[in-house]
């Protein structure tokens, strides 16, 4: 196909002012690099599926197979300047099924999640994560089981399924008992199935809390940076004995400890959580840096957040000349 004679100059051009925009919009704009993170996130669990759908196809639909899914993720903590620390590992029961039950802010929780998966254990998920692409099928390959949040009873058939393959399997299942994403600085009132599910099978539940979110990543005020997240596992809580009447106080006293907890490692937030690390960008767009600026494309939201220099003169520049700008704006 013939391209119009000025069509390459043009797309140069294009190409050059795509160059200049995003790292300008990167820095200048937190609800910019809000959307170029979670979109680089998604983006970068859905590359990281294809490559483990053909290691996990070997093995077909196994629980093993959520080990590879685990080593694979591992790593995107550090992409994001996220320390996740990991309080009461010892708390886990060695050797036995169990249900664990987490609060769920985000699709972030799968850092935390990662960071303290047991051997042999499979989330819960909404059947629409299925179709989420190459990693709905890796999650398929890695035996999650998915639930129809819309008809309850199917719902209720597979947990109750599950109940038995947590016994015969020996597996561990994890559920998120909110049933949904929550954000709010709170917990949502406890969907009850993942602790039929525990009387049912009589094993233990184990609860964890993950710290919030809040002083790096905010979804309502698209505000994304740096971090700390604590993961804290409880001690297990036993079903022994128990029967579908115990289940509702069950959850409200899990529920109960959970949030005491949650508001124990949250609340020191402002002060004792989020400390902003210092930038690979600004090194990588250094002037006296070796790099081309295309190649610090690619590179700054992968080595976003670990080394120490100051902001290059340019950015320190641009940023000045825009907060320069916007304080005008304000004042006419
Ligand atoms: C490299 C690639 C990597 C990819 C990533 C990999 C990681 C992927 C990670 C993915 C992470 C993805 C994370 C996600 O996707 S989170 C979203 C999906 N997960 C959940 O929804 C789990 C929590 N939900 C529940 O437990 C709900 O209760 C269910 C779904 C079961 C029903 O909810 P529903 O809203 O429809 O109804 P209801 O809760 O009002 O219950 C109605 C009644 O039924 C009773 N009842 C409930 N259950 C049982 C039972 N088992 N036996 C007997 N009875 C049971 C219950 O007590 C109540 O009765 P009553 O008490 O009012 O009298
Ligand atoms: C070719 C099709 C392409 C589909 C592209 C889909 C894009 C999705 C990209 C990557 C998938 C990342 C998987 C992350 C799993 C996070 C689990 C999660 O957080 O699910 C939400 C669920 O707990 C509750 O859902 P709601 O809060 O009720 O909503």
């Amino acid at each position: 196909m013939e391209l119009w004679p000025g069509a390459w100059t043009v797309l140069l051009l294009l190409f050059l002012l795509l160059l200049f925009l995003l790292p300008t919009l990167w820095f200048c704009s937190p609800s910019a690099k809000y959307f170029f993170k979670m979109a680089f996130y998604n983006g970068w669990i859905l590359f990281l599926a294809v490559l483990a759908i053909p290691v996990c196809a070997v093995r077909g639909r196994n629980v093993e197979n959520m080990k590879i899914l685990r080593l694979m993720l591992l790593h995107i903590k550090y992409l994001y300047g996220i320390r996740v620390e990991v309080r009461g590992a010892h708390h886990f029961p060695p050797s036995q099924p169990y249900v664990v039950v987490s609060n769920h802010q985000s699709s972030l929780d799968l850092l935390g999640m990662m960071e303290v998966l047991p051997g042999r254990c499979v989330p819960i998920a909404k059947r629409e994560l299925l179709w989420a692409g190459s990693a709905g099928l890796a999650c398929w390959l890695a035996g999650v089981i998915f639930i129809d949040r819309k008809r309850t009873g199917d719902a209720i058939s597979v947990m109750s399924e599950v109940a038995q393959t947590l016994l015969t399997q020996d597996v561990r299942v994890w559920v998120f008992p909110e049933g949904t994403r929550n954000h709010n600085g709170s917990m949502l009132p406890f969907k009850r199935g993942a602790f039929h599910l525990a009387v049912q099978a009589q094993v233990p539940i184990v609860p964890i809390v993950m710290s919030s979110y809040q002083d790096f990543y905010c979804k309502k005020e698209r505000r994304f940076t740096s971090g700390r997240c604590q993961v804290r596992v409880l001690p297990p809580v036993p079903t022994e004995g128990l029967t579908p009447d115990d289940v509702p106080a069950l959850a409200d006293r899990v529920r109960h400890s959970m949030l005491t907890i949650f508001r124990e490692i949250s609340t020191d937030g402002r002060g004792g959580v989020a400390q902003p690390t210092q930038r690979w960008e600004h090194f990588i767009l250094s002037p006296v840096s070796p790099l081309p600026l295309w190649s610090s494309l690619l590179l700054y939201p992968t080595f976003y957040g670990t080394i120490p220099p100051t902001p290059s003169p340019w950015i320190q520049w641009t940023q000045s000349f825009v907060r320069r700008k916007t304080h005008a704006a304000a004042g006419s």
